[in-house]
């Protein structure tokens, strides 16, 4: 591939908790290729839906947006659709893969690796391919807040599941600028996710990290 030509194996970039339009003018002045607004009331980045569309809307052209949520009531998933028109939906808590479809909107299913049934290579794997209509497996840790928590998991439990290239995997938890690059290496996702390690506290996003997890992660190729 010669240098004038964009990549298309680089790693993508999700940096999800946004609360603040300046955090989302530099995710996508960074080049992040996605955003996450969260919709979980116990969270300290949960935002209304109308907050979240203004912010969402301040984004870049080609740069998604995702909705997050943890065991939602549809009412609440569908009015975040007809207000905020996120590119996907991202469910994080232990919603059904026909819960997730009743939406007829693109998909992402959150796994919290480590959770009973989700403790095992095999474990992981028979779990996730319940579900096929998802767009992307995306793999968590396992903590009470469900997620933004900056744990870490064991990767290991995902090589059954990176091996296997049924679909995109992205990887998240506990990712920072000091392990991203390794953790890479070992689970070549298509993407990554990441929330409080670019964080100054929950909701703030710290611009100096947002900048050098994007340049540990610039490089490199699922
Ligand atoms: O960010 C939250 O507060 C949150 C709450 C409930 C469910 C999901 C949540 N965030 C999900 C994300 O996609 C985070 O980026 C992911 O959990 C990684 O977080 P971190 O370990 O802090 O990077």
């Amino acid at each position: 591939m010669d240098a004038d030509t964009l990549d298309h194996r680089r790693t993508r970039i999700k940096i999800c908790g946004l609360t603040r339009e300046g955090d989302v003018a530099l995710a996508c002045e960074l080049g992040a290729d996605a955003l996450g607004f969260v919709f979980y009331p116990k969270s300290r980045r949960c935002l209304s839906p109308e907050r979240a569309a203004q912010l969402a809307k301040s984004r870049d052209v080609f740069v998604d947006s995702v909705a997050l949520f943890v065991e939602p009531s549809p009412d609440l998933v569908a009015d975040v659709i007809s207000v905020m028109h996120p590119n996907y939906l991202q469910f994080h808590g232990d919603e059904t893969a026909k819960f997730c479809e009743q939406f007829n909107w693109p998909y992402i299913k959150a796994f919290r690796v480590g959770a009973p049934g989700l403790d095992t290579p095999e474990g992981v794997l028979k779990t996730c391919q319940q579900y096929s209509s998802a767009r992307g497996w995306l793999f968590d840790s396992f903590t009470p807040a469900y997620g933004g928590s900056g744990h870490e998991f064991d990767r290991d439990l995902l090589a059954l599941v990176s091996s296997s290239g049924n679909k995109p995997v992205i990887l998240s938890g506990g990712l920072r600028t000091d392990n991203v690059k390794s953790l890479i290496t070992k689970v070549r996702p298509q993407a990554v996710d990441v929330s409080s390690g670019v964080e100054s506290e929950p909701g703030v996003k710290c611009p100096e990290k947002m900048r050098a997890f994007v340049q540990a992660v610039a490089g490199t190729l699922r």
